[in-house]
Parts: structure tokens; C-alpha cells; sequence
């Protein structure tokens, strides 16, 4: 099952630029902080980006090279934390913007890291398994002296899974000649992964979807929801907003989308998906359900719209035909910044992906205090705490927006940047404090 999920093919993305919508986020959190131009300079460039060109052997006996990047934002709040992406599409600029949001993200939910973020350009779906383990031992080799538990600690993202995870850390291990269990998260619970780490993001993202709802006097009963993207965060999101007793109505993956007025099965799917030999939705069927494209899916008039796929799948064309209540962000970066403007236009609230999907990142931080301290957390202590962390957040935010009128989006950047800016400043990395003092 976890090869499976490994061998999904991969989308065609629209050219996009994730790091310039970053970028724009990142300049109206400055200005509302009035940073001065040192500390713009300081807080938004990378401390280390690393590229790495490695050789692999293919199960035909030719030899590949496979370029790798691992880029190290901030360590500002501790050490680097952000997942390895497997994917055709990766390039430098992405997992540039991918490991700056991770900085936000930590910073925002208060957990003691900095941002990071890796990836190899690879089609996990045309690789063997083999292939896949030895492309793994060789990048884990490649970025070995920049990694570590106290230094820089990856994790599962898009392509990657807990079998990644697995190799990475047995890599690490043979080469540093010591057991080091805390140098990845999101690994299986047998090798010192934490207990619902694997439902974490999802649960988060339902966390604060409910909460929205809450906030709105919306009954979750009343809620009808659409998924884009069944794989790690999009199916997990799924269960938990079905067993709050929101309707599903719509869930897709990259084999399009499957719509059921009355609710899709989320239960049944999951099994399905888990049982594919691709690991996906393809053939998927259960009485009363069609299928739509992932297009249509977004234009679905429902309560809470999901994008947990990719990077730029709402944009400004197609956000004109979203007809949701909320847009809550699962995915990384999956609203463009022109559609966001739309969105708000028309009323939309959207939840931003440094808050909505940060509870895998919590829970990644609750399996690293784990392997350091050797203590372990219950399922249901670690669900909990991670509710809590996430929900702490979500009412900062609320209270931001409320005083200051700004979006979610920008109270949460204005959050995040602030409490990273203290940090820079009280570790005497810049003299030049922000001069909105209260964020
Ligand atoms: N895994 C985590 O813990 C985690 C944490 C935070 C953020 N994220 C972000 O969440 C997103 C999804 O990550 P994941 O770990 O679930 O990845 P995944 O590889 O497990 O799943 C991705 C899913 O999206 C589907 N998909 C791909 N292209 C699509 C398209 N065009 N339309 C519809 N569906 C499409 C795939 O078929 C698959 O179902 C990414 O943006 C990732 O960076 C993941």
C-alpha cells in the first residue's frame, strides 16, 4: 500500500509562480510591521539553498542523474523543518517559496522551528520501488552534512511517504553510525514514528474547518464540502469532516472527480484508494455517484471548498466560479494570489495554508520530542494536543482580523513574521526592530 502510493502519476501544472505569490504575502505582512529594508533583506532570503546532482543505478543497469534541492530558510525560532517532495515540476524557486512558508507556518502555531524544505526532480510514478529506495539513499547521502536532529529534521510531503521516510533515516543512520530516530518525522510507528501523525495534517485542516463553522453558526450537519486531491491530506481531511457529520459531496484526485449529492462514502473510498494498485479513485464507484471533472469540483456550490492537491489550482479565471462559503487551504500555496483578491471580492473567506495544514508539522514536532526524550504520547493525547495548538491559532488570527480589519491570510503572516523578526532581533542577527509592536 505505502509502494502504491508512491507510483500515482503526477499533474500537469499550470506555469504558476508559487514564490512570487509568497512574495507578496511576505511584503504586506512587512509593511503592516514596518520593517525597515535590512530586516525585509534578512527575514526573506534563504540562509542556505543547496542543489545536489547524484547518480542511480536503474533496475535496467543504465545510470541516471537526478538533480535534488534542500533549501534552509530560517533558523531563527530552531532548527529546519519542512518535508521532501518526489515530483517532475520541483525546481530551486519552489522549494525556495515551500521552505519559507514552512518558516511561517512553525512560527505561527508556536512550535520551537525554523523553515525547510527538499525535493527531487523525479516521476515517482514511471520508478520502481527500487529505484525509488536507491534515489533516496543517494539524496539522503548528497545532503548528509546539512541534516540532523538538532540541525534540519524533513518529513513526508507530495510523493514522499513514511517508506521514504524509512530509508532516509536508515541512511542517516549507517553513515553518522549512531541511531538517530529524531532526524526525520513521519516515519512508521514501529521505527519511532508518533501515533496519528499519518491523519494529522487531515485532522487539522477538519479542525479548523469545523471551527470556521463554528465561528459562523454553521451546524456541520448543515455543511456540504469538496475535496480536490484524495491523497495524504485531502482523504484524512475527508474522514474526520464525514464523522463530525458534514456531507461530502465531492472528492477528486488526480483521475478527476467524483460527485454524490447525497454524500460520497468516505470510509469505502479510502479502502478503494488504499487498495489500488495506483492508489487512486480510477474505477471508483458507489450508487448515486458520477464523475466530474476537477474543474468542476471547484465551481460546486458547497459550504467548504478543500484544495489539498498542489500549488496554484485556484486561479484568478476559475475563482470566479467558486461558489463556496469557505476556501479552507489544505494544500501548500493552492490559491494564486490574483484568485485570493477575487475570493475576497466575492466574500469568500479563506483560511490560509500556513495555519489550515499545519498540524502535520505539530504532530512531526510532538514525534521529534518523542525520539529525543523517549516518552511516547497516545493517539489520543497527541489528536488532542494538536486540536488545541491548531484551535490557539485559528483565535489569534480571529482576534488580529478583528482589530486590525486585515484578511487571515494577512493577520497570519503579520503573526508569523513578527514572532520570527523578535527572534532575529533578540538573537542579535539585526538591530532594526519591527515598529508594530503588538504582533
Ligand atoms: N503530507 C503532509 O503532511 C502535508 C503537510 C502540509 C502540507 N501538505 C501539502 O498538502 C498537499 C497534498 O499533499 P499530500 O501529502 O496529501 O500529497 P499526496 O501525494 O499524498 O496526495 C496528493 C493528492 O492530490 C491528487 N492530485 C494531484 N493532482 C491533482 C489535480 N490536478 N486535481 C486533483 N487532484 C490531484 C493526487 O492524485 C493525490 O490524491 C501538498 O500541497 C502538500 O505540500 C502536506
Amino acid at each position: 500500500m505505502l509502494e502504491n502510493a508512491l507510483t500515482q502519476k503526477p499533474l500537469s501544472l499550470e506555469v504558476l509562480d508559487l514564490e512570487a505569490g509568497v512574495n507578496k504575502y511576505f511584503n504586506s505582512a512587512a509593511e503592516f510591521l514596518k520593517l525597515n529594508d535590512s530586516s525585509k533583506i534578512l527575514l526573506s532570503t534563504a540562509e542556505k539553498e543547496i542543489k545536489v546532482s547524484f547518480p542511480v543505478t536503474m533496475d535496467d543497469g543504465s545510470t541516471s542523474i537526478f538533480t535534488g534541492y534542500r533549501v534552509q530558510h530560517s533558523s531563527a525560532r530552531g532548527p529546519y523543518k519542512g518535508g521532501i517532495r518526489y515530483h517532475p515540476s520541483v525546481t530551486m524557486e519552489e522549494t525556495k517559496a515551500l521552505a519559507s512558508l514552512m518558516t511561517w507556518k512553525c512560527s505561527l502555531v508556536d512550535i520551537p522551528y525554523g523553515g525547510a524544505k527538499g525535493g527531487v526532480i523525479c516521476h515517482p510514478a514511471t520508478m520502481s520501488v527500487c529505484e525509488l529506495e536507491r534515489v533516496t539513499r543517494q539524496y539522503t547521502d548528497s545532503i548528509m552534512a546539512f541534516i540532523g536532529p538538532k540541525k534540519d529534521i524533513p518529513a513526508p510531503d507530495v510523493g514522499t511517504n513514511e517508506l521514504v521516510m524509512s530509508w532516509f533515516l536508515d541512511e542517516y543512520n549507517r553513515q553518522s553510525g549512531c541511531h538517530h530516530p529524531a532526524v526525520v518525522t513521519g516515519k512508521p510507528i514501529s521505527i519511532g514514528g508518533s501515533l496519528g501523525r499519518l491523519e494529522a495534517t487531515g485532522y487539522g485542516v477538519a479542525k479548523i474547518a469545523l471551527a470556521m463553522l463554528a465561528e459562523n453558526n454553521i451546524s456541520p450537519s448543515h455543511a456540504t464540502v469538496a475535496i480536490q486531491g484524495f491523497g495524504k491530506v485531502g482523504s484524512w481531511t475527508a474522514a474526520r469532516l464525514a464523522q463530525a457529520g458534514c456531507r461530502i459531496v465531492a472528492v477528486s484526485d488526480i483521475t478527476g472527480g467524483y460527485y454524490k449529492p447525497d454524500g460520497v462514502s468516505i470510509e469505502k473510498a479510502m479502502k478503494y484508494v488504499n487498495a489500488s494498485p495506483q492508489g487512486t479513485l480510477s474505477g471508483y464507484y458507489e450508487k448515486g455517484l458520477t464523475k466530474i471533472s476537477n474543474d468542476a469540483l471547484l465551481g460546486l456550490e458547497v459550504t467548504l471548498l478543500i484544495p489539498a492537491a498542489m500549488e496554484n489550482q485556484i486561479t484568478e479565471q476559475n475563482a470566479r466560479s467558486v461558489k463556496a462559503n469557505f476556501v479552507i487551504e489544505a494544500a501548500n500555496g493552492p490559491v494564486t494570489p490574483a484568485a485570493d483578491l477575487v475570493l475576497e471580492q466575492k466574500g469568500i473567506q479563506v483560511v490560509p495554508d500556513i495555519l489550515a495544514n499545519a498540524g502535520g508539522v505539530v504532530v512531526s514536532y510532538y514525534e521529534w520530542t518523542q525520539n529525543l526524550s523517549g516518552l511516547s504520547l497516545s493517539h489520543k493525547e497527541v489528536i488532542n494536543r494538536m486540536d488545541q495548538k491548531m484551535l490557539q491559532s485559528l483565535n489569534t488570527i480571529l482576534k488580529v482580523k478583528k482589530e486590525t480589519g486585515l484578511s487571515l491570510r494577512q493577520a497570519a503572516y503579520v503573526i508569523a513574521m513578527g514572532k520570527v523578526a523578535d527572534a532575529a532581533m533578540l538573537r542579535g542577527w539585526n538591530s532594526a526592530k519591527k515598529n508594530a509592536d503588538n504582533y
